[in-house]
């Protein structure tokens, strides 16, 4: 099974917010990213919705169902009540556990899932419940992935961020990619599913991808829009879909 492309729509949303304005339309992109062959779609609604809205979820859920029936919606945050609430009222395919705090500027780390067993144990079977795949957030670290898995996660989505920070210095890659590689070797012998994302892009997304061929899906945004400037969104997926292959 090739690794899926789940097109993250909150760098769309942050430049839509940039004026009172409904253009760029997150619905409109995301039309067109699973139309030129996305998976599906990642939205990370924050507290302070300072790129997707709240009311996005529900729109994107009707582009989902009405257009692309076979796709999926994959929403990430920290789960709160008010979250969790948010994340089951659009019915979403997949659920990703990030454990950030409402200030951070984005996402940088993984849940120390041994402190954390008590916030996620019940927040896993009230997901699961309502059929919603768990994926949760977590640094390529193995150490706390029995964990992970005892707690009934499906997936695990590793973070790629200090992976993306290589860029220009080769031999710090080979070491971010080893440490993701036996992470993830480590996640599959556990039986975990694998997804990963954060700071990946059309070139340091193959060496991973040759590493870590089980990989599920990867969710990107950043440099997705990015190329999108210069590509189209469409020519973006298409581009990032190569590079997954
Ligand atoms: C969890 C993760 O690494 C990203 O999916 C996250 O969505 C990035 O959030 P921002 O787009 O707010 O930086
Ligand atoms: N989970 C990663 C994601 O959805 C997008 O991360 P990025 O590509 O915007 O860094």
């Amino acid at each position: 099974m090739p690794t899926r492309l789940s097109a993250n729509l909150n760098a769309v949303a942050m430049l839509r917010n940039r004026r009172d304005l409904p253009w760029p339309s997150v619905v409109g992109i995301g039309r067109i990213a699973l139309a030129a062959g996305a998976a599906g779609l990642t939205v990370h609604p924050r507290p302070d919705q300072r790129h997707i809205r709240f009311s996005d979820l529900a729109d994107l859920r009707a582009l989902i169902d009405a257009e692309f029936p076979g796709a999926e919606f994959n929403i990430e945050g920290y789960p709160t009540p008010e979250f969790l609430d948010l994340a089951l009222s659009v019915r979403p395919e997949q659920v990703t556990l990030v454990p950030d705090h409402p200030s951070q500027p984005t996402s940088d780390h993984g849940w120390d899932f041994a402190a954390s067993r008590d916030i996620l144990a019940p927040v896993v079977r009230r997901l699961k419940g309502e059929g919603a795949r768990v994926s949760i957030f977590a640094d390529p670290d193995p150490a706390g992935f029995e964990c992970a898995a005892e707690l009934g996660a499906e997936r695990l989505e590793l973070y790629t961020g200090p992976y993306g920070a290589t860029h220009g210095d080769p031999q710090a890659a080979i070491r971010e990619l080893e440490r993701l590689g036996k992470a993830g070797d480590a996640a599959h012998r556990l039986g975990l599913g694998l997804n990963a994302g954060h700071d990946l892009t059309v070139e340091n997304l193959p060496p991973l991808i040759a590493r870590l061929p089980f990989i599920a899906e990867v969710s990107i945004g950043h440099a997705l829009t990015a190329e999108a400037l210069e590509h189209g969104m469409a020519g973006a997926v298409r581009r990032f879909i190569d590079a997954c292959a």
